[in-house]
């Protein structure tokens, strides 16, 4: 790995692995969850609140913050990890799968992609040359490959000529990135749910050679059966010594499978986003609090949850909040689904360490069938 940087497996079991990934910045202990924080912020938390509920490294992106308040002003400034007053790793999405996402009036070239801003409808171009000079900018530690997601469902033509494609910017992200000691790059495998293409795209990859590899192209609409379908073969493409990241996952029941099949770190709007809409994730399933069933109810979120809404306050009073309006609902339901993920992946770190991984997802899935949260 890049210099400064090191992945040190500590244990496996089945497939999964438990290990950590030393920065400069500081460790980060996987199987790893990483918050999302789009626009230098993870929505309703203060920093010293998201490491609370135990993330170790947060994410950010490139199509947002190249938009506002733009990669320049947060260089001049000293950089994200200053301008959002969180010091520990940071990895950047590199901009590819936001800008088909979000924005307008996109033309893709084999330079790169040009769109109109979601944000004042001005034109930007992102190359994997622009994409790595943003992320430098930035000051991320982690660095993604610009890359297409392709979307879902593809043809194999069509599937064949993305990946292709993004195997091309790879190269030219990884010619761009340079020799930057202490921070890394990640290569991303396309190739859809096609496995001829999985397999090549992950030794293009592997010749080219990177710090880590994510799996990307899922998490698009395909559905959990066939997610697991790929994740069953795709992972072990990628070097064992390596980190494996997948990209945009997801439920928690899509992260337990994900872990269970060789993966490494994940990140997902999923918790902090639907939190915000008032669905609460628990050990037992999901709920959500705008149901009248709660506004009586004095019980925690979670019997089983340390974090400051399942100590201090009840569904009762969450659901009133969320009536209500109040700004608070979302601190604390965000809080709260944050810090239920890090405990999911503390459980399986444990689980894989002490080799009780299936009697864990046996756990996990038991509890969750027990029904009425
Ligand atoms: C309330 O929850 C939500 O709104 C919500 C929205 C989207 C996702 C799915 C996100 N999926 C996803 N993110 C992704 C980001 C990616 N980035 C790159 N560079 N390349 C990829 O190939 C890629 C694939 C992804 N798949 C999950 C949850």
């Amino acid at each position: 790995m890049a210099t400064g940087f090191s992945f040190e497996l500590k244990a496996t079991d089945g497939k999964a692995r438990t290990g950590v990934i030393s920065t400069p910045r500081g460790d980060i202990r996987t199987p790893a969850f990483m918050p999302v924080g789009t626009a230098a912020t993870v929505k309703a938390m203060l920093p010293e609140s998201v490491r609370a509920t135990g993330a170790d490294i947060l994410l950010g992106n490139t199509y947002h913050l190249m938009l506002r308040p733009t990669a320049e002003r947060i260089d001049r400034l000293g950089g994200l990890h200053k301008f959002m007053n969180w010091e520990r790793p940071i990895l950047t999405d590199s901009g590819g799968f936001q800008v088909m996402s979000l924005s307008g009036l996109r033309k893709l070239t084999e330079k790169g992609v040009t769109f109109k801003s979601h944000v004042d409808g001005s034109r930007h171009e992102i190359t994997p040359e622009r994409s790595m000079e943003i992320q430098r900018l930035l000051g991320s530690d982690i660095v993604m490959c610009f890359d297409e997601c392709t979307p879902f469902p593809a043809t194999e033509e069509q599937a064949l000529e993305s990946m292709r494609l993004s195997m091309r910017w790879a190269q030219r992200s990884r010619d761009a990135f340079g020799d930057r000691p202490g921070h890394a790059l990640f290569g991303i495998q396309q190739g859809s749910t096609f496995r001829e293409q999985r397999e090549e795209s992950a030794e293009a990859l592997k010749s080219i050679g990177f710090d880590g590899y994510a799996v990307g192209g899922l998490a698009v609409g395909e559905g959990q059966e066939m997610m697991f379908d790929v994740l069953d073969y795709a992972p072990d493409m990628l070097p064992v010594e390596k980190p494996r990241y997948l990209m945009g996952v997801g439920k928690p029941d899509d992260i337990v499978g994900a872990v269970k099949r060789g993966i490494d770190m994940m990140d997902c709007v999923l918790p902090s986003r639907s939190g915000r809409t008032g669905q609460v994730f628990t050990r037992r399933g999901v709920l959500n609090i705008k149901n009248a069933r709660h506004q009586d109810d004095p019980r925690p979120l979670d019997e089983e949850c340390s974090c400051p809404a399942c100590r201090n306050y009840s569904r009762a009073y969450l659901h009133h909040t969320f009536r209500a309006k109040e700004i608070i609902q979302s601190m604390l339901l965000t809080w709260h689904n944050l810090h239920y993920y890090q405990d999911l992946m503390q459980g399986m770190r444990d689980a894989i360490a002490a080799g009780t991984f299936a009697q864990w997802e046996a756990d996990f899935h038991a509890k969750r069938a027990e029904g009425d949260i």
